[in-house]
């Protein structure tokens, strides 16, 4: 792979003095808008060279924690250290993708390429092999305002990636794009972390999150969670499933009386106390049914019921 001279600070010093601490600490972090709290408390520690997925509600202020972290936006309290440092006093370390932020419309994906080339120091000809493996080389130069909102996302993340930087940050990487060039931005993330590289996605996709370490869940404005995805498979309570009509009986012996979506019926989990009420036998006509635990599941858990969520 192509690559310019390393600066002083994002070479391979860089990476050796790094080696031993964390890429990112995060203590106590608060985020306000005005009156609303968006983040209560975020604390996060994430280590060089690992790739972590942020998951959380809709709303929950994964984009707000990923700004502060870019050093885009100032924490109202706690503190955020990248690489030791206060990310808002440096522009070296990360490359950042926002949702809908990087791209000018009125300019050709190439001019959008060559904007960022002149702007930043550490942009590489990476962005070569980026746009022939997320294929929008035969779209660069067309507008970007003609663009479809899947092309758009590839030339974003091929400017984001371009970028010779420690730690990416990368917002909702997937977001529009097909199954296919899902797998192309999954082959480019797993390249960046055999360089060494750190990167924190956020997603609402299981298919990402399949790839990463580390899972951290964010509810109510803190971390609620952090762990390898098999670890955290195994702390989630035994799932239940029946079918809607017998939602309210599951609901009587589900943790925290409640019941989510399933597959054609609902689903609970499991309190310690209800294993002996329910009909664990699994037949066709058992009133129950004990089913292992997806994606969504883990999700449902950790964001509204585990014991570190308040619940
Ligand atoms: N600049 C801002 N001014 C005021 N409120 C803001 C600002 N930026 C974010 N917010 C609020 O912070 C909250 C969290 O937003 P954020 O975009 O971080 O959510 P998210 O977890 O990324 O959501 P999603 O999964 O839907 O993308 C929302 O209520 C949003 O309205």
């Amino acid at each position: 792979m192509s690559r310019q001279e390393p600066t002083e600070r994002s070479g391979d010093d860089e990476r050796n003095q790094s080696r031993d601490r964390p890429c990112i600490r995060v203590s106590s972090l608060e985020k306000s808008f005005g009156d609303e709290g968006v983040l209560k408390g975020i604390d996060l520690t994430v280590e060089t060279g690992e790739l972590l997925a942020v998951m959380g509600p809709n709303g929950v202020g994964k984009s707000v924690l990923f700004s502060c972290l870019a050093g885009s936006d100032h924490p109202s309290a706690g503190t955020v250290e990248v690489l030791g440092a206060d990310p808002t006093t440096r522009s070296d370390t990360t490359g950042f993708l926002l949702q809908d932020a990087l791209c000018v419309d009125r300019l050709t994906g190439r001019e959008n390429l060559r904007f960022y080339e002149q702007l930043h120091p550490n942009f590489t000809d990476d962005w070569r092999e980026y746009v022939e493996a997320l294929d929008i080389a035969d779209d660069l130069d067309k507008r970007v305002e003609n663009y479809s909102g899947g092309m758009k996302r590839k030339l974003e993340l091929a400017i984001a990636l371009s970028i010779d930087v420690p730690l990416y940050l990368l917002d909702e990487p997937t977001a529009a794009l097909d199954l296919t060039m899902i797998q192309a931005v999954h082959g480019l993330i797993r390249e960046k972390q055999a360089e060494g590289k750190t990167v924190v996605v956020s997603s609402h996709r299981p298919m990402d999150v399949e790839i990463a370490d580390r899972i951290a869940f964010v509810a109510d404005g803190r971390v609620v969670a952090t762990g390898p995805p098999d670890e955290l498979f195994e702390a989630v309570p035994t799932v239940v499933e029946t079918r809607l009509s017998n939602a309210e009986a599951l609901a009587e012996i589900a943790r925290g009386g409640e019941v989510f979506q399933g597959n054609g019926g609902v689903r609970g989990f499991l309190s310690a106390d209800s294993v002996e009420a329910v009909d664990l036998e699994g037949t066709a006509d058992a009133e129950f049914e004990i089913v292992s635990p997806g994606y969504t599941d883990l999700f449902n858990y950790y964001t509204r019921l585990s014991p570190t969520n308040g619940r």
